[in-house]
């Protein structure tokens, strides 16, 4: 079949908005590509297996402390994987993928290996350029990720920037033109780098924060000028209260374990009222359809309206949003903020930023709703937009500043907001901007002329996950005195979600899929795979299997990005396939199903991931394939998550957990099951409102796990 015929085969007679471009050049460019070695990630220093399995049992496989840890081994050598994969044997996509099979063909010989071959290949390729991204790691020690990840191609290019050297010095000062954005065409075409899962990096120098603005869009790096608007959000009221009913299991929150722990926390209050919250906010509340708080809400309230800067940690989709956007909006209230007007230079009481462009502008609507009706004016920027269009956003007022990183940073850059008046700075899936993706960013925002202290501004961060290393991190944000809440386990997942593995191996993973569909029907479905262009490769896969599917990943328009979420949340396309992209915070109605086509690198991806189902009370079903040659270093911390969440778990990946577990380290790795509480530990004290009562520290060691 040539690439004619190839492209005559891609039927879409179920797309609405997604249409794949394969361009063929795109994917005959693997000729020099390297095959990516996958490792079988069993690294055990333990020869005999019934005496690894004894060890393993004796060394408490069930407890937090020992399953929590990432084999340093494993990190090693999938770190050296694409050095391997770079000196390996090149496999053509083109000649495997369109030239020798067909789309139908079996998969074993015919396209789908072709497509994993080539893209395996391009994978290398990055890894092994020189310059930018020569070497690829894990993220940090927290971050382990396969070569072939949509992140990992990105993070590979920005590593040379260090831990928190500049994401976009790192990317524009190297000058050649060998960069990812040059390769990966569309959603990046800009000419930006597409950094992570969303952000376009452009600029150079040590003021390359400002280039995005001053560059139009483009910086130093040539490319289409972005000239995409985004639709006005809904005007009427009915819209912008619109909200899903809680689920059955709501009521259930109240029994969730809660540890509130650092000096003098205020006690947590039972209902909105005991919140004392201003007349119109509580008309609002009541419009959203909130009638009783949730546990993070219950205790986040009172400690962020007592002024103190907190931490939280709570499960995925129990509303962690409103639970900083309500005291923020009380404060702003009761401190008599001044109404915005026309100003080039806004200077907002509070910035809010979120690692996606989706999850910030799901942020922005909830805070126009919670805002309703109030001077508070709330902004969204994020990029992917025309910049003028987010300037112009700002100019006419901004109280609250809901932004992505990169575009916060080129905003400031171009002198249109000022950050004197700062009061709140919340970081919502904190974990990750606080990591090394968006770390350096952060840095950066916080250090930008003008930026009160961390003693003259609250700062509030809020994630399902947060690991140790991140908490110490972000301990440079905070106030030393800051509260940590944790709602359940820190990391774990959400129960109300039923998670179920299956061993399917990479060939046969679409069959399975479709099978798993076709008994969904038309229940909303989320996919997730590992790389982008996966997705646009199992989107039109499905697509051709007349299932009606759209996708998100970074390498789309944001346009399309937003329309791909449009037809998901209405129905119209009831299976989104996505990437990482929209693995956090996303809150779509309705959402019963999540498949881990492939199963993420990290078990922190795998929480965020299946919380896209089973929120607010509401039950869902995950189903991930587990594929043994791939993800074996997820087996441990996969049997931890699953037996905390009480669910079943197959005998076989208990098996395969035994055979790669390694004793002898400490969990503090990235490959922890969950982090421990409070990092600071020691000055724990728990909650006195009812769910669990302790005064007495805690030492700081290990133990902390349980
Ligand atoms: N007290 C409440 N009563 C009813 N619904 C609520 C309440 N709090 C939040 N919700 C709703 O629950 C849903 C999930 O909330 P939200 O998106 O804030 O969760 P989250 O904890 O931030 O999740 P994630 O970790 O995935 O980001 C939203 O639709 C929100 O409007």
């Amino acid at each position: 079949m040539g690439d004619e015929d190839w492209e005559a085969e891609i039927v879409k007679p179920h797309m609405s908005s997604y249409v794949p471009v394969f361009e063929k050049d795109r994917y005959s460019s693997g000729a020099n590509g390297d095959t990516y070695n996958r490792t079988p990630a069993s690294s055990s220093e333990m020869d005999d297996g019934s005496s690894r399995r004894d060890h393993f049992m004796r060394s408490g496989f069930a407890s937090r402390r020992s399953l929590g840890n990432r084999d340093p081994g494993e990190s090693n050598k999938r770190e050296n994987i694409s050095t391997m994969g770079g000196f390996g044997v090149g496999k053509n996509f083109g000649n495997r993928g369109f030239s020798n099979s067909k789309f139908e063909e079996g998969d074993s010989s015919g396209f789908w290996r072709g497509f994993q071959d080539g893209y395996d290949s391009e994978a290398s390729v990055l890894s092994r350029r020189g310059g930018r991204g020569s070497f690829r790691g894990c993220r940090g020690r927290y971050g382990l990720r396969s070569p072939n990840s949509e992140y990992e191609q990105d993070e590979g290019t920005q590593r040379n920037g260090g831990l928190f050297g500049s994401r976009r010095s790192a990317l524009s000062g190297a000058g050649n033109g060998d960069t990812y954005q040059s390769r990966s065409g569309s959603g990046s075409g800009r000419g930006g780098y597409k950094g992570l899962n969303e952000e376009v990096i452009t600029g150079s120098g040590k003021n390359s924060w400002k280039s995005e603005a001053e560059g139009g869009e483009s910086g130093d790096i040539q490319g289409p000028k972005v000239t995409y608007i985004p639709p006005p959000p809904p005007e009427d009221e009915n819209s912008i209260f619109a909200h899903y009913q809680t689920g059955i299991n709501f009521d259930k929150y109240d029994t969730i374990l809660v540890e509130v722990s650092g000096h003098e926390a205020p006690p947590a209050i039972l209902t909105f009222e005991e919140a004392n919250l201003c007349q119109t906010l509580n008309s609002n509340i009541a419009k959203a359809g909130y009638t009783k708080l949730t546990p993070v809400q219950k205790y986040s309230i009172p400690i962020i309206l007592g002024g103190r800067d907190l931490m939280a940690c709570a499960q995925t989709g129990s509303g962690k949003t409103a639970a900083f956007l309500l005291p923020i909006l009380a404060h702003m209230m009761r401190d008599g903020i001044t109404a915005s007007r026309f100003k080039e230079l806004q200077e907002p009481e509070c910035i809010i930023v979120a690692p996606t462009r989706e999850l910030i502008n799901q942020i922005y609507l909830e805070a126009r709703k919670f805002s309703f009706g109030t001077c508070v004016r709330a902004v969204v920027i994020y990029g992917g937009t025309q910049f003028g269009h987010s300037i112009r956003q700002i100019v006419q007022g901004c109280n609250i500043l809901c932004a992505t990183p990169g575009r916060l940073m080129d905003i400031i850059g171009k002198e249109k907001i000022g950050l004197r008046q700062v009061k709140y700075l919340v970081l919502d899936e904190a974990d990750r901007m606080l990591d090394m993706g968006f770390g350096p960013e952060m840095k950066k925002l916080i250090s930008c002329p003008g930026m009160p202290s961390k003693e003259q501004r609250q700062t509030l961060m809020f994630s399902a996950t947060f690991p140790e290393e991140i908490q110490r991190l972000a301990g440079e944000f905070l106030k030393s005195n800051y509260l940590f809440v944790a709602v359940g386990q820190v990391g774990g997942a959400c129960r109300d979600v039923q998670q179920i593995v299956l061993q399917v191996g990479q060939y046969s993973k679409r069959e399975k899929l479709v099978e798993i569909l076709r008994n969904i029907g038309d229940e909303r479905t989320m996919v997730f795979v590992e790389t982008k262009k996966k997705a646009d490769f199992i989107a039109t896969f499905l697509c051709q299997e007349k299932i009606s599917t759209t996708s998100i990943h970074g390498d789309r328009e944001q346009r399309e990005r937003e329309q791909a979420l449009g037809d998901f949340r209405c129905g119209k396309c009831p299976v989104l396939v996505a990437t990482s992209v929209a693995a956090r915070g996303l809150d779509i109605e309705n959402v019963q199903h999540v498949i881990n086509f492939d199963l993420p690198s990290t078990i922190d991806e795998y929480v965020h991931r299946i919380g896209r189902t089973g929120r607010c009370g509401n039950t869902g079903r995950a189903i991930s394939f587990f594929d043994a040659e791939s993800d074996s270093h997820l087996a441990q911390p996969l049997v931890k998550v699953l037996s905390d969440a009480q669910q079943d778990v197959p005998a076989w990946l208990e098996e395969i957990a035994f055979s790669t577990y390694v004793p002898g380290f400490s969990g503090s790795t990235r490959g922890n099951v969950f982090a421990s509480v409070d990092t600071r530990k020691g000055k724990s004290s728990l909650n006195t409102a009812g769910f669990s009562s302790s005064q007495a520290p805690n030492p700081v060691d290990d133990e902390s796990w349980d």
